[in-house]
């Protein structure tokens, strides 16, 4: 029992409650509207079935009356209200759907706000790396473009106002005209139907917990098939075949539970319904005739009688406009709840606004990682362990090691996208931590290996190192040039105001480098803008050779004095760098110079003496052959 409340309350009450509550705030006044509107449409139909049974029944007294009998006028009178109340009821339906279109945008916009506001919550990126927590937020989103969403909700819930407000209204006319317990027993059948209808479209949010992910599968398989993305490796390798398959194999897989349930749903239960349906109405109607035949009343209550009960019975339907909606249009709600709990549980708490400071004038000491252990959230596997580390001021810092030791983590760590799980970053012997988190961000310039690349302007994606200031044109391009992306952006049709994307008439696309100088330049555009720490995380991964060792040479040696954190697989190109950390299992194994390391003879050694000895031998340098010899 208290786990059929407890169901019943989360997929029933709370959905309903919660939409209430938007409702009264997002479109309220327009919601009332139409919910009287919709009752007045849900009254006519019975307005005109009484009208037209009068007609019906005050026909044979008219004939044998003839014309301007006090008989004709009634029946003149009883056809021009039915005639009337038709009209108006043709006028006020397509209105009340006109108007549950209005309301459903008016709720599904402000949703749409919702989804975005969630996702750019908080400081941190817990929640948009978690699995789980993420696909959370990609079913409201996605329910939100393709499926039913918040607005057909309260649209619905509004159209189902007309359809009961009919329920009621015929089974009172029965009631009154015919039998009360003849009402009672064609309003039990109607519900046994919309029980039963309302229970198979229910077992699809039942299955989706098992859907959701096959779902997203089949998605991923569409979106890689369709989009230009991936269309070079997939005819390149010859996997368009394979990807047809496994799209039509993850569709059908989501897809096989919920006929398995819905034939069950619509097999016995559905013919033990007709037949106790039809056999009701059957008993209905027969008494109807019978006692009408013996006189117990008018031909206009009878046909009244008829008009209602079949009025009654067509109400035992699946209501399109309503049920679809109200079921599955507030999914996208619950699941964006879902995401904005597990979010709020996988972040660690922000510093609070008591505690935090402005970061003003620091910088002048360096960056101290003191024993900072870190697991991702979910995990109890320590990517960083018990690091001690000191980015010195105004040095250029060389962060080394193979793949997965935990460099890019430590530069999450550092932008505050995550907090350290045990232990303090300490910035000129302040924890961070307590730190206005934004305050502390722009006193940093990441780039990340993943950076993004934004459809927008070169001056937009390189003015973004510093959004808060108004964008400088003759900085963005001293950045521009300071990163070599200077001439090729000046050969561009519109310069530094040309469109990065394809996508617009007169947009250009850049090459991997060239992006990949863009973010740099973006960087630099921070530094110059304020921030005091420069972290750059691979980023030359896309250079040619010889483009990287000379970004290297000049930017090892304009970096001077300013504190940088430079990651690279690439021993030969931050060999200048004034001090080089070799990381291995979240720690560090060896700190010195390029030389001292050298001398040393450890680790850093054994893999610039490798890579040396492949390119020497003219092979390509591959980062990940290095990574066997250590493992
Ligand atoms: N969001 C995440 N959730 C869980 N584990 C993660 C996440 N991001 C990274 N990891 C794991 O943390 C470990 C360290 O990853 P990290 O990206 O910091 O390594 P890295 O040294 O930068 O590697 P690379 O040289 O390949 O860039 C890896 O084992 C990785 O699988």
């Amino acid at each position: 029992m208290q786990r059929w409340w407890r169901t019943y309350k989360e997929e029933r009450i709370e959905p309903r409650l919660y939409l209430l509550r938007e409702l009264r705030g997002v479109a309220g006044p327009l919601a009332i509207w139409l919910a009287l509107l919709n009752v007045l449409v849900g009254v006519l139909p019975s307005g005109f079935m009484i009208a037209s049974s009068i007609v019906v029944g005050s026909t044979p007294a008219a004939v044998v009356g003839g014309l301007g009998s006090p008989a004709w006028g009634s029946l003149v009178a009883a056809f021009v209200a039915s005639a009337g109340l038709l009209f108006v009821q043709q006028l006020l339906a397509p209105l009340s759907v006109s108007l549950g279109r209005i309301l459903k945008h008016q709720v599904d916009g402000e949703f749409h706000d919702q989804i975005l506001a969630a996702s750019l919550r908080g400081a941190g990126i817990a929640g948009l790396e978690d699995d789980k927590a993420a696909g959370d937020l990609w079913l409201a989103a996605e329910q939100l473009e393709r499926g039913r969403t918040p607005g057909d909700a309260a649209a619905g819930t509004v159209a189902l106002v007309v359809k009961y407000v009919q329920l009621a209204a015929y089974t009172v006319l029965l009631g009154v005209a015919v039998s009360w317990w003849a009402a009672a027993v064609v309003c039990l059948v109607t519900m046994t139907f919309r029980v039963g209808h309302r229970a198979v479209v229910r077992i699809y949010t039942r299955l989706r917990p098992v859907m959701g992910p096959l779902r997203r599968e089949s998605m991923y398989f569409r979106e890689l098939g369709i989009g230009p993305s991936a269309a070079k490796e997939t005819r390149v390798f010859g996997l368009t075949g394979w990807l047809a398959d496994r799209y039509r194999a993850s569709a059908l897989a989501a897809l096989r539970p919920v006929w398995r349930e819905r034939r069950k749903a619509n097999g016995a239960a559905f013919a033990w319904r007709t037949v106790f349906g039809v056999v009701m109405a059957a008993l209905v109607l027969t008494w109807m005739l019978r006692a009408a035949a013996a006189g117990q009343f008018s031909l206009t209550h009878l046909v009244l009688g008829v008009q209602a009960t079949l009025g009654v019975l067509s109400l035992g339907e699946f209501y399109h406009e309503s049920d679809n909606g109200t079921q599955f249009g507030m999914q996208s709600v619950s699941a964006l709840h879902r995401f904005q709990e597990a979010a709020a549980a996988l972040d660690a708490p922000e510093a609070q606004s008591a505690e935090t400071a402005e970061p003003a004038g620091l910088l002048r000491g360096g960056i101290r990682f003191d024993n900072v252990s870190f697991a991702y959230p979910g995990s109890e596997r320590l990517v960083l362990d018990g690091l001690d580390l000191t980015i010195h001021a105004g040095q250029c810092t060389a962060l080394v090691g193979l793949n997965g030791s935990g460099k890019t983590t430590l530069v999450k760590l550092l932008s505050r996208l995550y907090e350290p799980t045990s232990g303090a970053i300490l910035a000129d012997g302040r924890a961070i931590a307590s730190l206005d988190v934004d305050a502390w961000r722009r006193k940093i310039a990441v780039i990340f290996q993943d950076f993004n690349r934004y459809e927008l302007s070169v001056a937009d994606n390189i003015a973004f190192g510093a959004v808060e200031q108004p964008a400088d044109p003759g900085r963005v391009a001293a950045a521009a040039h300071t990163a070599g992306i200077g001439k090729a952006i000046a050969k561009l049709p519109h310069g530094i105001g040309t469109l990065l994307s394809r996508q617009y008439v007169e947009g250009a696309e850049l090459s991997g480098g060239q992006w990949q100088r863009i973010a740099i330049a973006r960087a630099l555009y921070a530094v110059d803008h304020g921030a005091q720490l420069l972290v750059l995380d691979e980023p030359t991964s896309a250079l040619d050779v010889r483009a990287e060792a000379a970004f290297y040479e000049e930017f090892i040696a304009d970096a001077r004095g300013r504190t940088t954190l430079l990651i690279s697989h690439r021993f030969s190109s931050i060999r200048h760098a004034d001090r080089i950390v070799v990381l291995e299992h979240g720690r560090v194994v060896e700190d010195g110079t390029h030389k001292s390391l050298l001398d040393q003879g450890g680790r850093y050694a054994g893999l610039y003496h490798l890579q040396a000895r492949r390119f020497q031998a003219g092979e390509d340098i591959d980062d990940h052959a290095t990574e066997g010899i250590q493992r």
